[in-house]
C-alpha cells in the first residue's frame, strides 16, 4: 500500500470525537508512515492546552495556529496527519490539505456524543447543550467535509483497527481515479 501511495500524505478530517487521532496513529503504523496530530503540534508549540489557548487567545488565534501548523507539515511526505475538526473552515487550509489524500471519517452525532460525554478537552463542547452544539457544527461543516477524496462512514461497533482496514481498502480506488484525471 505504501508503494501505491508513493509517500503521499494522508489527512484525516471529520468531527471531533470521530476518531481521527486514534485511527490516524494506527493507520500510520500500518503504512510505515510518521504520525502527526495538528492539535498536539499546536499544544507543544504554545506550551498550553487547547482549552487554555481558546480561553487566553480565543478561537481565531487557535485557527491561525492551526493553519500555520498545516502549512509547515504539508512540506513533508510519508505522514498520516490527524487534523482538528475545524480545519476545514478556512479556505487557505484546503490548499495545504490538497497536497495529500484527504479522508473524511464520518459518524452520526449520537456516536460522537457518546464518546465525548466525559471529555472536557474540547472547548467548543463546553456548552449547556453539547448535542445541539455538535449538530450545529456538523450542519455548518458537512458540505466542507464532503470535499474529501474519501468518505468513510463509521458504525458504533467498528473498532479503530476495522476502520483502518476500511481506509486501506478504499485508498486504491481513489488513487486510480486521480491517475485517470491526470491522464485526461
Ligand atoms: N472506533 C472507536 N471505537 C470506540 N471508541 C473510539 C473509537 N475511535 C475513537 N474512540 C474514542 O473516542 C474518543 C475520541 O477519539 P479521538 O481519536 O480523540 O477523536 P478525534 O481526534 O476525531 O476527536 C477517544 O476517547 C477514543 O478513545
Ligand atoms: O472541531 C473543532 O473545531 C475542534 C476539534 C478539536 O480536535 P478533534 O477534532 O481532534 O477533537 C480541536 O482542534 C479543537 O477543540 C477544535
Ligand atoms: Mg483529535
Amino acid at each position: 500500500m505504501s508503494n501505491l501511495l508513493r509517500g503521499v500524505n494522508l489527512y484525516l478530517i471529520g468531527m471531533m470525537g470521530v476518531g481521527k487521532t486514534t485511527v490516524g496513529r494506527l493507520l500510520a503504523k500500518e503504512l510505515g508512515y510518521g504520525f502527526l496530530d495538528t492539535d498536539d503540534v499546536i499544544v507543544k508549540a504554545a506550551g498550553k492546552s487547547i482549552n487554555e489557548i481558546f480561553v487566553d487567545e480565543g478561537e481565531a488565534e487557535f485557527r491561525q495556529l492551526e493553519s500555520d501548523v498545516l502549512a509547515q507539515v504539508c512540506a513533508y511526505t510519508k505522514l498520516t496527519i490527524a487534523t482538528g475538526g475545524g480545519i476545514v473552515l478556512r479556505r487557505e487550509n484546503w490548499g495545504y490539505l490538497r497536497h495529500g489524500l484527504i479522508v473524511w471519517l464520518d459518524a452520526p452525532v449520537e456516536i460522537l456524543l457518546n464518546r465525548l460525554a466525559e471529555d472536557d478537552t474540547r472547548p467548543l463542547l463546553q456548552d449547556s447543550d453539547p448535542e445541539g452544539k455538535l449538530r450545529s457544527l456538523l450542519e455548518q461543516r458537512q458540505s466542507l467535509y464532503s470535499q474529501a477524496d474519501l468518505h468513510i462512514t463509521i458504525a458504533a461497533t467498528q473498532t479503530p483497527e476495522q476502520i483502518v482496514t476500511c481506509v486501506l481498502d478504499a485508498i486504491p480506488s481513489v488513487l486510480k481515479n486521480q491517475d485517470f484525471q491526470q491522464q485526461n
